[in-house]
């Protein structure tokens, strides 16, 4: 508060949308780029794809058997077979093809094209496969020529697959913004494209900073922690489609964190830190780029103090409180819709439901609370899991979903209707 009692800008706290509509409106989507389709996977489409290809390109078999004309076969049984002459093989990729005329056929095999004068395809299970006997259960060997019994009669198409049956040239086949899994890229491929326009994944430089820090696997001396943060946000933008660098245990030093800053910058789309940013003594990122980023405090809890903004004007820096959960909740609520957006995606927000709480829940006025829960969509009921602190790391693992109570409701009773936002969607 100034000398009036008014709220001065630095007082002022910022509800969780006013924050979040203003990364929205900073953060653009990456320049798009051609990508070899491997590289492509998780990736956003730009364009669509349309088909300069009929697929299947030729008419073919989809069965092992024989190719054949269906007046041929008028009335074949097992008591009367047609007998035909097989004049030939027809094997996958053949391109010199025997022409079928009446009382003949040829072998045909999957994927092979339909030699010309054949209107079927009768499977090799139908037939004596040449050897002189009764229905065989698949090719015979060296019997490729002579003679073959046929104990079914054959509809015109069967086992064919259409030139075109699958996709036409000139068709629609995916729209823009898609994203790209296998089936996707395998379309891609099938259609004869090697490389695809999409936004690429951003880089995601995840640093953590404190004095106190130790890396996994070393021995924590008195008052020093192990570095959870940068982990756990590291694998938090991996799996919001981000490549992800991390470096963890940047002491409190506001040069050496501007001197890493600076060095990271050649690889980043996006940075994010963690701690430093309340109003301790040594609030480090909050004193290395005070000048650079804007630091607010929000109506929200876990995740009061937040700093955002553009480097250089370019590459947006996301500073997350340094309690673990606040960090985590931080990252999934402001730092995921962020890099969604980067990759182009429509839709960046976790989706929500209703649900039945099944314990009783205090929330702080005035701030909006995400409490951890377990979500059992079955029962349509979310329970929530350890308690307000946010340094409760175990429970957070217990978590696929927050309970989110508004600002102004302090307890919610067990059985009542909450919103529930899915951690895991
Ligand atoms: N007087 C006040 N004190 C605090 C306030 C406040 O408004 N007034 N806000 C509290 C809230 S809320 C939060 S959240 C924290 C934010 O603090 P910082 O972002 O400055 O974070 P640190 O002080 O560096 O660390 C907080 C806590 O988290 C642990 N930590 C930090 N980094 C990591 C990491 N990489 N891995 C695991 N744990 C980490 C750290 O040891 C501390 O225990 O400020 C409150 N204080
Ligand atoms: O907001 Mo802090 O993130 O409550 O622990």
């Amino acid at each position: 508060m100034d000398v009036c009692g008014t709220e001065s800008a630095a007082d002022r706290l910022w509800t969780v949308d006013e924050h979040l509509d203003d990364i929205l409106a900073t953060v653009r989507p990456l320049p798009p780029l051609d990508l070899q389709l491997l590289d492509a996977q998780g990736c956003l489409t730009v364009d669509e794809l349309v088909s300069s290809v009929d697929l299947p390109p030729f008419d073919n078999s989809s069965m092992d058997g024989y190719a054949v004309r269906v007046a041929d076969l008028a009335g074949a049984s097992d008591e009367y077979p047609s007998v035909l002459s097989v004049v030939g093989d027809v094997a996958a990729g053949a391109s010199d093809l025997p022409v079928i005329g009446p009382g003949q056929c040829a072998r045909i095999m999957t994927g092979a094209p339909m030699p010309p004068g054949a209107e079927a395809v009768v499977p090799v299970e139908w037939t004596d496969g040449g050897a002189g006997g009764g229905a065989v259960a698949a090719m015979v060997a060296g019997a490729s020529s002579g003679e073959v019994r046929v104990f079914r009669p054959a509809e015109p198409g069967a086992f064919v697959r259409r030139r075109g049956g699958d996709v036409r040239g000139g068709q629609s086949l995916l729209p823009a913004g898609v994203r790209l899994g296998p089936a996707q890229l395998g379309l891609y491929a099938a259609v004869g494209r090697d490389t695809v326009r999409v936004r690429p994944r951003p880089r995601v430089v995840v640093l953590s900073t404190g004095s106190e820090l130790v890396q996994p696997g070393s021995p924590v001396g008195p008052g020093q922690i192990t570095d959870s943060n940068s982990f756990a946000l590291t694998a938090a933008a991996r799996d919001a489609g981000a490549i992800a660098y991390r470096v963890g245990g940047v002491p409190d030093d506001p040069a050496r964190l501007r001197e890493v800053i600076e060095d990271q910058l050649v690889r980043a789309d996006l940075v994010v830190t963690s701690g430093g940013v309340s109003v301790g003594a040594y609030d480090v990122v909050k004193e290395a780029l005070g000048e650079r980023i804007s630091f607010r405090r929000l109506r929200m809890q876990p995740g009061k103090p937040q700093g955002f903004g553009l480097l250089d004007g370019t590459v947006p820096l996301f500073a997350l409180p340094g309690n673990p959960v606040s960090a985590y909740l931080s990252f999934e609520l402001f730092v995921r819709p962020a890099i969604l957006t980067m990759l182009g995606a429509a839709e960046v927000r976790r989706p929500t439901v209703r649900a039945r709480i099944t314990a009783d829940l205090d929330s702080p006025e005035g701030r909006r609370q995400f409490a951890r829960a377990r979500w059992d969509a079955d029962r349509g009921e979310a329970t929530p899991v350890g308690g307000a602190g946010s340094h409760l790391v175990g429970p957070l693992a217990q978590a696929n979903a927050l309970v989110v109570v508004p600002e102004a409701t302090v307890h919610v009773a067990a059985g009542e209707d909450v919103e529930v936002l899915l951690l895991t969607e």
